[in-house]
């Protein structure tokens, strides 16, 4: 895969250079894409700065300067700016319009930009930063299959990329694969207010956590002939810690908790499509 993102020969801009664009650009250069193929826009200087000092990439305050640079322009606002960022923009037919933002719809992207091209969504996530991104990426029918396979390639060169048939599919790919980090996050957090209630340092607390959780994540993806309910029972001896421990979570609705969290970031989704 680092071959062929070498092979590309497409240049790259980020409109917006906040923390997803950041993520992305960490791991194109760890993959060797060429720094002097991508620009990242922002209108403040010093996520600029940042980027061109650790990367080495363009960077501009011009969005204009930015998609008049790529083949490939990478849509990286928060949701309720993009309408005014892309209708300051021209746009020519011939560049792939991408889109990150959750909750945007194509063809709200379509009259924003006046982009009558075929326009992508990726859903991506900050892991992509180390090269174990997620990501999902919808192309409506309309879109060729060489576009949709070169942003295939751009976003398995971050991670792992699937591609989904139905647009709603993009906010199932938010639930579990977007926003989930944070999750795992807020549980590390938890986990570590414990370990240091019980006596522990800050430090042992996010070495115990940290390690406890790569090693699990390792585990179920090698291991995919075991289901995670399975990995789970090999952890839990009968009548041991594991087994009370489950039982708390489980009368606490560890199912419920995690449905609701997710269809909430769903609605969120389904509200700022009709929102921004
Ligand atoms: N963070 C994540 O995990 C994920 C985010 N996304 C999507 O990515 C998009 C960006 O999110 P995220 O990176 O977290 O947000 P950030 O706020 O970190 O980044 C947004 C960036 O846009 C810049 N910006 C503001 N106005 C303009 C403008 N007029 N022209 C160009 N750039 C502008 C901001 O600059 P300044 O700060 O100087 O105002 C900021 O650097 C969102 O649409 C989000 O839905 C998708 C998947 C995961
Ligand atoms: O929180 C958000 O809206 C964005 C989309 C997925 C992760 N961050």
């Amino acid at each position: 895969m680092s071959q062929l993102i070498n092979n590309l020969n497409k240049n790259i801009c980020f409109i917006g250079a906040g923390n997803m664009s950041t993520a992305i650009i960490a791991g194109l250069i760890k993959k060797g894409f060429p720094s002097d193929k991508i620009m990242a826009s922002n209108p403040s200087t010093p996520k600029l700065d940042t980027l061109a000092a650790d990367f080495r990439i363009k960077v501009t305050q011009d969005n204009q300067e930015a998609v008049d640079f790529a083949n490939i322009i990478i849509m990286a606002v928060k949701p309720q700016m993009m309408q005014q960022v892309c209708s300051d923009l021209v746009f020519s037919q011939d560049k792939v319009l991408v889109s990150i933002a959750a909750g945007i719809k194509v063809d709200r992207l379509s009259s924003f930009s006046r982009h009558t091209s075929p326009i992508i969504r990726v859903m991506p996530n900050t892991p992509s930063a180390i090269g174990l991104g997620m990501s999902g990426i919808y192309a409506s029918d309309d879109v060729n299959e060489a576009d949709t396979q070169m942003l295939v390639q751009i976003m398995s060169s971050v991670g792992k990329a699937i591609i989904v048939k139905n647009e709603e599919d993009i906010d199932t790919v938010i639930a579990a694969a977007g926003s989930s980090p944070a999750y795992f996050f807020l549980i590390a957090e938890a986990m570590q207010k414990e370990v240091i209630n019980m006596g522990m340092s800050p430090e042992q607390a996010r070495i115990l956590i940290e390690q406890a959780m790569l090693g699990s994540a390792t585990l179920m993806q090698q291991s995919p002939s075991l289901e995670f309910c399975t990995l789970r029972a090999n952890v839990t001896s009968k009548g041991g810690t594991t087994a009370k421990a489950v039982e708390s979570l489980q009368q606490s609705n560890i199912n419920d908790i995690m449905a609701k969290a997710m269809r909430s970031a769903v609605k969120r989704a389904q509200e700022m499509s009709k929102q921004f």
